[in-house]
């Protein structure tokens, strides 16, 4: 039985590459749960080929250790806003955090932002100066920005160097120190929040939970409060980090259970574990449903992997109750999948699993929004509010009577010297400014951002624009606040007068011109010159906005004619002639698959 004045559950945090996850092996090899070999094959916590050897997945990343007596909890958190709300789930199951910072860079501005999520938790923070090792380390003066920056207390900051194994012992002693231990009833009714879920080819799925109330174990029948579904245990226990089974979690715990659950799907994170015959009067609070924000069509380049696309989705999807994905038909791509993701990272890390794991080439179409759409009423429908996921099936114009989308505000923070290109970019993104104050002293001042933002016009590129005007050195986070009208237009595209589905967009009135020119110049560039004359259209309705043409390829004919008989010439000019008008008659351009990518790529167009 766990005495509870003898656990402790915190989270690592810190910047990209200020050494989180070898901090993490570190302290699993010197509390045992790991062999100095198993270490230098590689990173446990971060590495997925080495995880799947062991028999747990690369979302199992909590680890219990032992020190001293004591139970120490690890638990590791996703570091993007897509998950925003996971890491807050996981953040809610701790009481402290470690917060890693390098030597040698000192504070950095994501560092920032996982310590006020953290900070917003209660969270008891221990600041570690890691990479003291390295000759350019200023422990110091990092000790005195974690001061002046965070406005932490780093007195008592431990000095370590997690490659050299320099301070281990320090850490595990802070968090046992400094970090409070849980509260939480035993005797009370089963109260257990479910932190993250996934699935094991062998297990089934399974769930991490942090045990508020109560006990958990085997053969109990359990009540999911917010999904409304009742299961029996038949697993309990912990990753050391290997798997271990337990007889028993309880109260102020982390561990993971399982119950013949078939697909994370219904598993939702936040949700309230009770125990189905002593129930919980009331759930915990904060339950929060994810649902999709941002959808796009992702097709095969080679219409053959259809089928493969489907099974690779099928399987992504048992990992991931998140997204969702229905079957989608466009004239000019084909069969492929309508996909809805939590946001901008979370599409790219699913297109890239989708590449890398299951080596499928991929056509994405332009991301989309969820719009509400205000219909009137008309001869065989009522009046009714929609839901928009795909620009091709925008209603009849005439029958919206309003669009609404939806809004984010988006906090950004950024050393001094980037704020004017920032404030330009959300400016052109119809961003409007709430608040603009400054963070921390001296050399490292960071200015503190707030604007409101459509969304709209974050999907595109906005997180890559923000990169690259600051070289990595702001950091973004952002929560959605709801739904506006908007001034909002389909702008279609039309090659050879054709329209080409797949690069339709629903746009603002105000940006759809320079955003169709720029669309219908880069395709200028990318479909290949045809034997006939091509006009590329950007269109809102039946009025063209921007055009382009991509002039005929004069294919010389007569060249092999040496120049000699003149009938011949002018028979082979007329026949090439009406090989144009058979041509034009059927309108058959081909865009290279490319061209669909790169047109889809918004560059800036201000
Ligand atoms: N010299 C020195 N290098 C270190 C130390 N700790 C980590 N590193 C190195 O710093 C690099 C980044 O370390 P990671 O542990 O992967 O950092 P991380 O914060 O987990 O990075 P992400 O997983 O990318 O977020 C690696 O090359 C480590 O070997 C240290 O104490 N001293």
């Amino acid at each position: 039985m766990a005495d509870i004045s003898k656990i402790r559950n915190f989270s690592i945090i810190a910047h990209i590459d200020h050494g989180k996850s070898t901090l993490a092996d570190r302290l699993i090899l010197r509390t045992g749960g790991l062999s100095e070999r198993e270490m230098t094959h590689g990173q446990v916590l971060d590495n997925m080929e080495i995880e799947q050897e062991r028999g747990i997945t690369i979302k199992a990343q909590t680890v219990r250790l032992e020190w001293n007596g004591y139970e120490l909890n690890l638990m590791d958190t996703p570091g993007h806003v897509d998950f925003a709300y996971e890491v807050s789930r996981s953040l809610a199951a701790c009481e402290g955090a470690l917060l890693v910072v390098d030597a040698a860079q000192g504070v950095e501005a994501q560092t920032l932002a996982n310590v006020y999520q953290s900070i917003e938790h209660d969270h008891e923070i221990v600041p570690v100066i890691n990479k003291i090792d390295l000759p350019a380390a200023d422990p110091e003066g990092v000790r005195q920005e974690i001061e002046e920056i965070i406005g932490l207390d780093a007195s008592e900051a431990v000095l370590a160097s997690a490659k050299s194994g320099i301070g281990i012992d320090e850490v595990l002693q802070a968090i046992v120190d400094r970090i409070p231990p849980p509260k939480g009833d035993r005797d009370a009714p089963l109260k257990a929040m479910l932190v993250d879920s996934w699935y094991d080819p062998y297990l089934g799925v399974v769930i991490l939970v942090r045990v508020i109330d109560g006990v958990l174990k085997k053969g109990q029948q359990v009540k999911f409060m917010q999904a409304g579904t009742t299961h029996l245990i038949d697993r309990v226990g912990c990753m050391r980090p290997k798997i271990e089974q337990l007889p028993e979690l309880s109260a102020g715990e982390i561990g993971f259970i399982t119950a013949q659950i078939k697909e994370v799907a219904e598993t939702r994170v936040g949700d309230t574990i009770t125990d189905a015959k002593r129930p919980a009067p009331a759930p915990l609070p904060g339950f929060k449903e994810v649902q999709p924000v941002v959808f796009c069509g992702l097709f095969p380049v080679d219409a053959a992997d259809f089928e493969k696309l489907r099974e690779s989705l099928y399987k992504l999807r048992l990992n991931d109750a998140s997204f969702s994905f229905e079957t989608e038909s466009s004239a000019a791509l084909g069969f492929g999948f309508r996909c809805g993701f939590l946001g901008l990272l979370h599409l790219e890390i699913i297109q890239e699993r989708l590449t890398r794991e299951y080596d499928l080439d991929l056509i994405t179409t332009a991301p989309s929004v969820v719009y509400r759409m205000h219909l009137t009423h008309s001869k065989n429908e009522p009046a009714q509010v929609i839901e928009l996921h795909n620009p091709a099936d925008m209603p009849d114009p005439n029958r919206i009577e309003m669009i609404e989308e939806p809004w984010i505000e988006a906090t950004i923070y950024t050393p001094d010297e980037y704020l004017g290109p920032i404030l330009k970019l959300c400016q052109d993104r119809r961003g409007i400014q709430k608040n603009l104050t400054y963070v921390g002293t001296g050399a490292h001042q960071r200015a503190q951002v707030t604007y409101e933002l459509p969304l709209n016009e974050v999907v595109f590129d906005f997180y890559d624009r923000l990169k690259s005007i600051t070289r990595g050195y702001a950091s973004f986070d952002y929560h959605q606040i709801g739904h506006r009208e908007g001034d909002l237009v389909k702008m279609s595209i039309l090659v050879n007068e054709e329209p080409v589905d797949a690069l339709s967009m629903i746009t603002h009135r105000g940006t759809a011109e320079a955003r169709g020119r720029g669309m219908c110049e880069r395709l200028k560039d990318l479909i290949p010159r045809h034997m006939f004359k091509i006009p590329i259209q950007a269109a809102i309705g039946g009025k063209v906005i921007a055009r382009e043409t991509i002039s005929a390829l004069r294919k010389d004919v007569t060249a092999k004619c040496y120049g000699g008989d003149a009938t011949r010439k002018r028979k082979l000019l007329e026949k090439q002639k009406k090989g144009k008008a058979r041509m034009r008659e059927y309108g058959n351009v081909s865009i290279p698959q490319e061209a669909f990518i790169a047109a889809l790529r918004m560059g800036d167009e201000s």
